[in-house]
């Protein structure tokens, strides 16, 4: 038989075309290896970044890295029923968690699963856990306070609704206390809260839980929980699926408080997965994308204009360092997103002063507009004062002649700070707060010893809660002192301290 070159090559074209046809899907993948909690996948040409992958067995993946030739991908599940030349299947969705108020009280993983023994979740819908952040045509400045009941805290680090805070410190100096406290003081204010434990042990959350049941603060909490014994990648999404979360109530035109606690764990869970999936490692073998990893997320806080509904995501993510070092890749990395961090030192928590903020490290860049006047006005040179007593304080160690303007300026120094101490679980209103403020301001705490002036505080407060109602009143509906309140105040509080030092006679 006689067969020309381009017959044969117009057969082989056609029987190639016909191939082509038997090909299956793209959508289908074959894995090529497998272990550590990462796969890769030939096949998947088609497949997204951050899209769910499905393994034999129920198990979830999620796709990390787009290489030429194949794809890279987590596991979120079990990876023992998955082996090499298994079938994986595309979604072509990325991972979404139910939203809504039904996540109210609920304690629930990554992945929007209740892990509370509580039933299942009722919900209308899901959102994708991650989300392009509102733009700035949508955003509106900060406003409005978010009071976290903690003196030090309302009083020179004000925080507002949208405003993302750092909270910064090394281990065990009170960081998750200072969230706690504040979603415990969102009892009545509208606000709904959530909290993002991300590998913390899970008798720390359990723990955590009981105290924001005992404090009524559930009905407006949900706790997304991603503990220590879970897979580093359902560490790296516990964030963004709170996010989610917040975002839904966000949209309704709510306003959400969300705590990350903490961003060094889920930094180090992301760089546990970068690492599994061979991305080159960069500075203490984080991966060079790990400032995005942050500002992606924390980017999403955000306070909308009234056309986008008048809702803010507050977002106050906690970070802990080694030895105080703020210098740190991701400690500097977090303070350059966020809008101030609250920086607690082990030195003043072992001494005694809790909440052991660092007034003169910590700073708050956008909450003092949205601070209330009244409390502007007795608390403005609080800082200052602070500031000063730590430096004469030093100074003061070496002689013991001092002169009559540097012992007033400890003396007063000593109350101040001693006014900012604040038991845990022990929120102040904000009347509370600028009423104390007011009496360390105009000196009423003078001839008070400084071991008692807490009591004097909560005594006085008491007093004029009882017999003068309408101070509180005033200070709650005007929000600003004015001359004639001052007057009144002034009465009130000299009245109160001749009683108080006539019944405690030492003062
Ligand atoms: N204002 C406070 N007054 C008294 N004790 C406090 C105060 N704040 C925190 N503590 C105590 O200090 C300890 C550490 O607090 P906490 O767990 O909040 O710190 P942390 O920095 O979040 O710790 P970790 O490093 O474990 O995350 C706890 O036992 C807590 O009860």
């Amino acid at each position: 038989m006689d067969l020309r070159p381009d017959e044969i090559s117009a057969l082989i074209k056609e029987q190639i075309k016909h191939f082509a046809d038997q090909l299956e899907s793209k959508d289908i993948g074959t894995v090529m290896t497998v272990g550590d909690g990462v796969t890769l996948i030939h096949g998947l040409d088609d497949a997204m970044l951050g899209e769910l992958l499905l393994f034999p067995g129920q198990v979830y993946g999620m796709v990390m890295n787009l290489e030429e030739d194949a794809v890279g991908a987590v596991l979120l599940g079990d990876e023992g029923t998955i082996k090499e030349g298994d079938e994986v299947k595309r979604t072509g969705r990325i991972i979404e968690v139910p939203v809504g108020d039904g996540l109210l009280g609920r304690v629930v993983n990554p992945l929007g699963q209740p892990i509370d023994g509580q039933g299942e979740i009722v919900y209308q819908h899901t959102r994708p856990i991650e989300k392009i952040a509102p733009g700035v045509m949508t955003r509106k400045s900060v406003d409005q306070p978010l009071q976290t009941g903690i003196t030090c805290i309302d009083a020179i680090i004000p925080i507002g609704r949208g405003q993302r805070e750092l909270i910064i410190g090394d281990r065990q100096t009170g960081k998750t206390a200072i969230a706690i406290d504040t979603i415990l003081n969102q009892k009545g204010q509208n606000i709904y809260c959530i909290y993002v434990a991300i590998g913390q042990k899970n008798s720390t959350v359990a723990q955590i839980v009981e105290k924001l049941r005992q404090g009524g603060a559930m009905e407006y909490t949900t706790v997304v929980s991603a503990g220590a014994s879970e897979l580093a990648p359902v560490q790296y999404i516990a964030p963004y699926a709170g996010c989610a979360m917040a975002e839904e109530w966000l949209e309704e035109g709510k306003d959400v408080l969300i705590v990350y606690d903490d961003l060094s764990k889920h930094a180090v869970a992301y760089r546990t997965v970068s690492l599994l999936l061979k991305r080159p490692p960069g500075r203490e073998a984080y991966p060079g994308d790990v400032f995005y990893l942050h500002s992606r997320l924390l980017e999403r806080a955000c306070r909308l204009n009234e056309e986008h509904g008048g809702g803010s995501i507050t977002a106050l993510p906690i970070i802990e360092t080694q030895a105080g070092d703020i210098s740190a890749y991701i400690p500097t990395n977090v303070i350059s997103i966020t809008d101030g961090q609250i920086f607690l030192q082990q030195d003043l928590f072992n001494s005694g002063i809790r909440p052991a903020i660092d007034t003169g490290l910590s700073v708050s860049r956008v909450g003092s507009s949205a601070q209330i006047k009244a409390m502007k006005q007795v608390s403005s040179s609080l800082k200052l004062e602070l500031a000063q007593y730590t430096e004469m304080q030093a100074f003061a160690q070496f002689g013991s002649d001092l002169d009559a303007a540097t012992k007033a300026t400890l003396e007063h120094g000593q109350r101040v700070r001693e006014v900012l101490k604040q038991a845990q679980y022990s929120p102040r209103s904000v009347a509370k707060q600028v009423v104390t403020l007011f009496a360390l301001k105009y000196g009423y705490t003078k001839q008070i010893a400084v071991t008692k002036v807490n009591m004097f505080m909560d005594e006085l407060y008491q007093f004029i809660q009882n017999q003068h109602p309408e101070i509180i009143d005033q200070i709650q509906q005007e929000k600003s002192i004015d001359d004639e309140l001052t007057l009144k105040m002034k009465e009130v509080m000299k009245a109160f301290v001749e009683n108080f030092l006539k019944v405690n006679k030492d003062g």
